[in-house]
């Protein structure tokens, strides 16, 4: 396996009597999105601002490409872009004029680089306005663009999709897929918002009290366990034939109640279970599916319902 892009060493944080950050070890490796979850409060913004320098260590390390943050901060730096707090734009400027003020600060930045990252994060068509006609979404993107300007291998955004609407996130998200799979670039991404991480992440680490309590692999492929809960609508009058079907054709129990049939499900047996349920004339005046193995895990380890 490569060197990892950054690795945490019995990271710890105390403020005052305070242990905030107790101890945490994990890689996190290149090209691989990596969510750290977690209820507010849970220590995600203070692992992160140690990940980048922004405050002192009090035990343990962070290594960035092999190079102590502690011992060796230049060059552990240079390979880390982050948005920590909002990133510093000027709304008077066009969305170029901003990232050639802030490449002017680092030595080595050419037009051509400006320009791809301009691509990356697609925003090629509204650079040259005014970045106080900017989304929320765009300015984000724009803040990326601006922490990837030195060509970084490591991308860190605490809460990166906040205040965003639904179209906002899923452009984040496609981007963030993009510089990991494209670039080889590892993000790191920070959410209390687990529906978000699971879209957008390729391991999830679930952060309670300053303790990483559990790691997921997230599976994007589809022979996995059961992932889908599928609920359909029907008449009971339908309810046995529909139940023999799914026992019989797909191996699952459907449980009945009132006008509903619920069962769990893989999501690549949907659509020939759509089929199969039309076939055979079941009247079904809904559908719907519902994903919930990840989120059941989760509320299974923090041991609380967190999730807004
Ligand atoms: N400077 C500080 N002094 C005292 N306590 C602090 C300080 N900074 C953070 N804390 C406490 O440390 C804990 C973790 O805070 P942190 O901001 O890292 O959590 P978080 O997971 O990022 O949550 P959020 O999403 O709300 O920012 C909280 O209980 C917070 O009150």
């Amino acid at each position: 396996m490569a060197e990892p892009a950054m690795q945490l060493i019995g990271l710890k944080k105390q403020i005052g009597s305070k242990l905030i950050v107790k101890g945490l070890d994990f890689d996190i490796q290149p090209g691989e999105v990596f969510g750290f979850l977690g209820p507010n409060g849970a220590g995600k913004t203070t692992t992160i601002r140690m990940m980048v320098g922004l405050i002192r260590i009090s035990e343990g390390d962070v290594r960035i490409q092999g190079k102590s943050i502690k011992t060796d901060y230049k060059e552990a730096i240079r390979h880390v872009g982050a948005i920590v707090e909002n990133p510093e734009l000027y709304g008077f400027m066009s969305g170029y004029k901003n990232l050639l003020v802030f490449s002017r600060m680092i030595p080595g930045i050419s037009r051509e680089r400006i320009d791809e990252v301009v691509k990356l994060v697609g925003l090629e068509k509204r650079i040259h306005q005014k970045v106080k006609r900017y989304s929320l979404g765009m300015r984000q993107r724009l803040g990326i663009a601006q922490a990837l300007l030195h060509n970084p291998s490591i991308l860190i955004l605490d809460e990166p999709t906040n205040g965003l609407d639904p179209s906002g996130i899923r452009e984040i998200r496609q981007y963030i897929r993009r510089l990991a799979e494209q670039e080889n670039v590892a993000v790191i991404v920070s959410s209390h918002l687990l529906s978000e991480m699971e879209l957008m992440c390729d391991r999830i680490g679930i952060l309670k009290n300053g303790e990483l309590i559990s790691i997921q692999q997230i599976q994007n492929t589809e022979e996995d366990a059961p992932t889908e809960v599928v609920q359909i609508d029907c008449p009971p009058s339908y309810h046995e034939k529909a139940q023999r079907l799914l026992q019989e054709r797909f191996g699952v129990t459907a449980m009945a109640s009132g006008e509903k049939l619920t069962f769990p499900i893989t999501r690549g047996e949907i659509p020939s279970i759509i089929k199969e349920l039309a076939v055979a004339d079941i009247e079904m005046h809904g559908f719907a599916v519902e994903r919930k193995t990840l989120e059941d895990k989760f509320l299974h380890v923090i041991g609380e319902n967190v999730i807004e």
